[in-house]
């Protein structure tokens, strides 16, 4: 009874694209959302992290666009620039073959050359509240023939303060549209936005027992506040992760953090919002690429980015509520495919943890802080396995003459044992020194909860190219990664 696209009735330049992306079938929020979007019907959705939701309202709203018409047809609203890059990157490839002209609109970037870009009609617009507004009052941009609004990560646009904004785009829309909201939390102030904005709206919510996907799984680590780092460290060193996100608290914490993962050896770089446009941008393209192992993050920093390959998310820090907790180790196990979740907690902390779990319907197991041993004994481990695999894959013969001879002047033993040393990266125990953060407490108890990480003012998201479509799609029956096909298969 699985649904495919092409029961949903897609244009064949739409199948096309899609086909070309590497998407074999529907996610749940798609299957749910495409035929009532393509109905015109007003739409709340909500799914889990990594579901596919950008696509959700991606497919009917490139499907509506006229390209014949030389206007503006559809907006798409969303927190902040990377992710307003990100999702028009999303809607390019969906409508490459149609030829539907997307155009992102953020702060930051050349108004003119923004106002150069809007000359060329394109058909979408993805933009940040904020300059969107600024184009509208300048009249750069119309919105009269407006027939399709999306709304995403409503939620943190509301925390972000954009409430307003939002109001005032509307406004500017015809009354005659449809309204996708999107969000992967759903908290009450949004309904009553979709109350007060929306007709009818039909509340998509793809069924889960869980906030987050099944396939991540989640842990939490007991340790106090000093020894945090050199549990990152070890941690590293043994789970080796393809590409890991670190979370930090404030601002000054991702500063020193990525700092001091540099200082011991590990490529890693920051990303918050008092860095430049332009370094945070270059900083997420470096990450995508693999040239940076550990992007170090606020919250919002990462909210909504859609990195393939990060395997490992450590919350160095517990985040300050559930949702932010959900959003965090949502950058992993996207698309059906499997990820690691580590949170760091002080003693005080334990309640927000049973919090989160609350909020979650989903326990976090409790991981022993590796020691020290442990993570040489990962790391020589990880010797083994190269010098095996050199062994059995390599032409060694040019090295054997000089291996002969070390081996008549020395035991054996010994000379493995020198190779192995040399080539084990031991743990790096350069002498760093973190600003200590306060410990969070519990709402439930009342305290002040820790103020100095503000939403608003730190809004920075991913963006940039994807990966080219040779990810799989996390699929269980089949093994092999490297396809071109991208099945859902999470939440089956
Ligand atoms: N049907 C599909 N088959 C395979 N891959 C898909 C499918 N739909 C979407 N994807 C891919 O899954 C990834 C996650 O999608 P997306 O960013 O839209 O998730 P999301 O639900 O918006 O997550 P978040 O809540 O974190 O914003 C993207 O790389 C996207 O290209
Ligand atoms: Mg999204």
């Amino acid at each position: 009874m699985t649904l495919t696209f092409q029961d949903l009735g897609l244009s064949s330049s739409l199948m096309q694209s899609i086909s070309k992306m590497g998407f074999e079938e529907p996610s749940p929020i798609q299957a749910q959302t495409i035929p009532l979007g393509l109905q015109n019907k007003d739409v709340i959705g909500q799914a889990q992290t990594g579901t596919g939701k950008t696509a959700a309202f991606g497919i009917p709203l490139i499907e509506k666009i006229d390209v014949k018409k030389e206007h503006i047809q559809a907006v798409v609203v969303a927190p902040t620039r990377e992710l307003a890059i990100q999702v028009s990157e999303e809607l390019y490839k969906i409508g490459y073959h149609k030829r539907t002209r997307v155009l992102p609109i953020y702060g930051g970037q050349d108004i003119n050359r923004q106002i150069r870009s809007l000359k060329k009609n394109p058909h979408i617009i993805v933009g940040t509240p904020g300059r969107l507004i600024d184009h509208i009052n300048r009249k750069t941009i119309r919105l009269n023939a407006v027939h399709t609004v999306v709304l995403d990560e409503a939620d943190e646009m509301l925390n972000m303060g954009f409430i307003e904004d939002i109001e005032s785009i509307l406004s500017n829309v015809p009354e005659e549209r449809q309204t996708l909201l999107f969000s992967a939390t759903m908290p009450d102030p949004i309904r009553r936005i979709a109350e007060k904005f929306m007709q009818n709206p039909e509340l998509v919510k793809v069924k889960a027992k869980e906030m987050t996907v099944p396939n991540i799984t989640q842990y939490y680590l007991e340790t106090q506040e000093r020894k945090k780092f050199d549990i990152l460290t070890r941690l590293l060193d043994i789970q080796s992760p393809e590409l890991a996100i670190v979370f930090g608290r404030t601002k000054r914490r991702v500063d020193e953090l990525s700092e001091a993962l540099t200082l011991r050896g590990y490529t890693a770089e920051g990303i918050h919002g008092d860095l430049t446009q332009a370094k945070r941008m270059s900083t997420l393209r470096k990450f995508k690429e693999g040239a940076i192992e550990v992007l170090v993050a606020t919250d919002v920093a990462a909210r909504g980015l859609d990195i393939s390959g990060v395997t490992h998310v450590y919350n160095f820090d517990v985040p300050q509520d559930p949702e932010s907790y959900v959003h965090r180790i949502g950058r992993t196990g996207r698309a059906g495919k499997t990820g690691m979740a580590m949170t760091f907690v002080t003693p005080r902390e334990l309640d927000i943890v049973k919090n989160i779990e609350r909020t979650t319907k989903r326990k976090m197991d409790r991981m022993k802080p590796p020691t020290l041993d442990e993570a040489i004994e990962s790391q020589q481990q990880m010797t083994v396995e190269k010098i095996r695999s050199i062994i059995e894959s390599d032409n060694l013969s040019f090295y054997k003459r000089t291996a002969e001879e070390l081996l008549e002047e020395f035991d054996a033993q010994d000379v493995v044992a020198a190779a192995i040393k040399f080539m084990t990266k031991e743990p790096n125990s350069v002498e760093v020194k973190l600003t200590e953060e306060a410990p969070l407490y519990s709402k439930s108890k009342g305290k002040n909860r820790s103020s100095n990480n503000r939403r608003r003012g730190d809004y920075n998201r991913s963006g940039g190219q994807k990966k080219p479509n040779n990810r799989s799609y996390g699929d269980r029956d089949r093994s092999k990664g490297n396809n071109n096909k991208r099945r859902y298969s999470n939440s089956k």
